[in-house]
């Protein structure tokens, strides 16, 4: 140390100091900045996350699960209601359940035979946002990517106003845990207009928080089989 403009060089094998570090006044902190460290253990705690969660969902007895299922589309025909992206002519997009994700498909069905327009989202490219297709009670299912069925590809695409986002994990927030491809935050990030998004899961499944990152978007309410959790 000590020895003028080549100090740095003795720290290390290092020619020059990391990141222009000489140039950044030593009193500046930018908060967006990611901690590639932190952004690690994030990813690795919410890895652990994810598996207990779908554990403890995997194990709900059948009738439970049922019951969770009848209260959330309870819950969510009165969130629709209440909400101006909800009702009349819209696209409400919902989900074909899979891995023990509450089934909320009868309702789907409901609301369609209503008049509703419904669709389903689609992995139609991996890592980009996921594409919306109409669905009715006719339309012949296909298996798409990870094996989620899916209406085929001369399904009429949409932009939908109401997106049900399914979710292992939800904070207080309104920040969601989900199968750890983004696609949801992908999705939302690219939508303009915005759809108004509500992420459906178990009331158990609640964290303290899901530590969010800079590409994690908060859902405009979540829904349980409790009602209505935030938003709304
Ligand atoms: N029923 C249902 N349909 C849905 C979703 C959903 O959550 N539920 N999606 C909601 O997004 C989309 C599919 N999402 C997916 C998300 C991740 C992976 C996936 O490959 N996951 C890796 C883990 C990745 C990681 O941990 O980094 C894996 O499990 O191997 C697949 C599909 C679209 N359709
Ligand atoms: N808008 C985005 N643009 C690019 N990459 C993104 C975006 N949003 C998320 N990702 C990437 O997706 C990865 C997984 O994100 P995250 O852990 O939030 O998944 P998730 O919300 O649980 O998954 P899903 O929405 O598919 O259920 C992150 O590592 C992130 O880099």
């Amino acid at each position: 140390m000590g020895n003028g403009s080549n100090s740095f060089k003795s720290e290390g094998n290092f020619a020059s100091p990391p990141c222009m570090a000489a140039e950044v006044d030593p009193g500046y902190f930018d908060p967006l900045a990611i901690d590639p460290e932190q952004a690690r253990d994030v990813a690795r705690w919410r890895t652990a996350e994810r598996k207990r969660l779908r554990e403890a969902r995997r194990t709900l007895a059948s009738p439970q699960r049922k019951a969770i299922s009848e209260a959330l589309m309870a819950g969510l025909a009165r969130l629709l209601a209440a909400h101006s992206a909800g009702t009349g002519g819209g696209v409400v997009a919902f989900y074909w359940p899979i891995k023990d994700e509450p089934d909320l498909r009868s309702l789907m069905a409901e609301m369609q035979a209503s008049g509703r327009r419904i669709a389903l989202p689609l992995v139609e490219t991996r890592s980009a946002p996921l594409v919306f297709r109409l669905w009715t009670p006719e339309t012949r299912m296909e298996r798409g990517y990870w094996n989620i069925p899916v209406p085929p590809r001369d399904a009429q695409e949409v932009i939908p106003d109401v997106v049900l986002a399914p979710l292992m994990g939800w904070d207080s927030e309104g920040y969601r845990l989900g199968y750890g491809g983004g696609y949801f935050d992908r999705t939302l990030a690219a939508l303009s207009p915005q759809p108004f998004s509500i992420g459906v899961g178990l009331a158990s499944a609640q964290l303290p928080t899901i530590y969010p990152q800079p590409h994690d978007i908060p859902m405009d309410a979540i829904l349980t089989e409790r009602g209505t959790e935030v938003g709304g």
